[in-house]
C-alpha cells in the first residue's frame, strides 16, 4: 500500500514564556490519506496553526515526527525540507499574503517559476487555474485592486499552482463575509476534490467544517475526532 500524504506521530511542540513552558502540542497523531479533507476545529489558542506549520516543514517539532509521502521530515536539512515543501506542499492563510506589486497572474506564476517552471508555461498555468476560480480578466490587476474574496481566491490558486499533494489552510476564508467565504469555499473544495489532494483545513466555521470529509479537534495537545 502507498504512504499516506501526510503523517504526523506523536508530535510535540512547547513555546517557552517568560513563567516557563508552554505545551502546546503533547503527542499529536494524523494522517491524511490521498483525497481526504480534513476539518480542524478547535478553540482560540489550542494549537491549530501550530499543527499547520509544523505539518508544512515550516517549524520543527520537539518531539514526534511528521512524515510527508512516508518520508520522515525530521532528520532531514532545511533545503532538503524547503524542497519537499515546494514540491508537495500549498498552503492558504486567513490573510492572503500575495506579493502587493506583482499581479494576481504574476503571483500564481512565481511559486512555479521557483520551483523551476518556465516563465511561459507558469504564467499560462496561473491563467487556467484564475479562469478555474471565475477570475478571467483578472489576471493583470494587482492585489489592491481586487475585492477580499478575488484576493482569498488568487491566493488558494496560488497554493494549488505546483500541484501539491497536500493543502494545508489556516482559516481560508476567515476574513471573508459569509456568502463569499461561502463561494470561495466551495470553488476550493472543488479543487481539492478534483485532483485527489489531502487537505488539512483549519477554520471556526462549524457549516465549512460540516462539508468535509472528517473533522478533528485539539483536546489537551492531542488530534481527537470532533
Ligand atoms: N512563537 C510562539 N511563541 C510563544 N508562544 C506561542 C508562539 N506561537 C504560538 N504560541 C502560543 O501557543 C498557543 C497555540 O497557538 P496557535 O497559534 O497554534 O493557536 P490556534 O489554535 O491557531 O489559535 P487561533 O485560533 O487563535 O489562531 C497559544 O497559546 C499561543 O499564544
Amino acid at each position: 500500500m502507498s504512504e499516506p500524504p501526510l503523517r504526523l506521530a506523536g508530535v510535540e511542540r512547547r513555546y517557552r514564556s517568560g513563567a516557563g513552558e508552554l505545551p502546546v502540542l503533547r503527542g499529536a497523531d494524523l494522517t491524511l490519506s490521498a483525497g481526504e479533507i480534513v476539518a480542524l476545529v478547535a478553540p482560540s489558542g489550542t494549537g491549530k496553526s501550530t499543527l499547520l506549520h509544523l505539518a508544512g516543514l515550516l517549524e520543527r517539532p520537539d518531539g514526534g515526527e511528521v512524515f510527508v509521502e512516508g518520508r520522515a521530515a525530521g532528520t532531514l536539512a532545511d533545503d532538503a525540507r524547503t524542497a519537499i515543501r515546494r514540491a508537495t506542499i500549498g498552503f492558504v492563510y486567513q490573510f492572503h499574503h500575495l506579493l502587493p506589486e506583482f499581479t494576481a497572474e504574476e503571483n500564481i506564476a512565481l511559486p512555479q517559476m521557483a520551483a523551476g517552471v518556465a516563465r511561459g508555461a507558469a504564467r499560462a498555468r496561473a491563467r487556467d487555474l484564475l479562469a478555474a476560480f471565475g477570475l478571467s480578466g483578472r489576471e493583470g490587476h494587482r492585489p489592491g485592486k481586487l475585492s477580499g474574496g478575488e484576493q482569498q481566491r488568487v491566493a488558494i490558486a496560488r497554493a494549488l499552482a505546483n500541484r501539491p499533494r497536500i493543502l494545508l489552510a489556516d482559516e481560508p476564508t476567515g476574513n471573508l463575509d459569509v456568502g463569499t467565504s461561502e463561494r470561495v469555499f466551495a470553488e476550493l473544495l472543488d479543487e481539492v476534490r478534483g485532483h485527489g489532494v489531502a487537505a488539512l483545513v483549519a477554520t471556526h466555521n462549524p457549516d465549512l467544517a460540516r462539508r468535509m470529509d472528517r473533522i478533528v479537534t485539539l483536546r489537551e495537545g492531542r488530534v481527537v475526532p470532533a
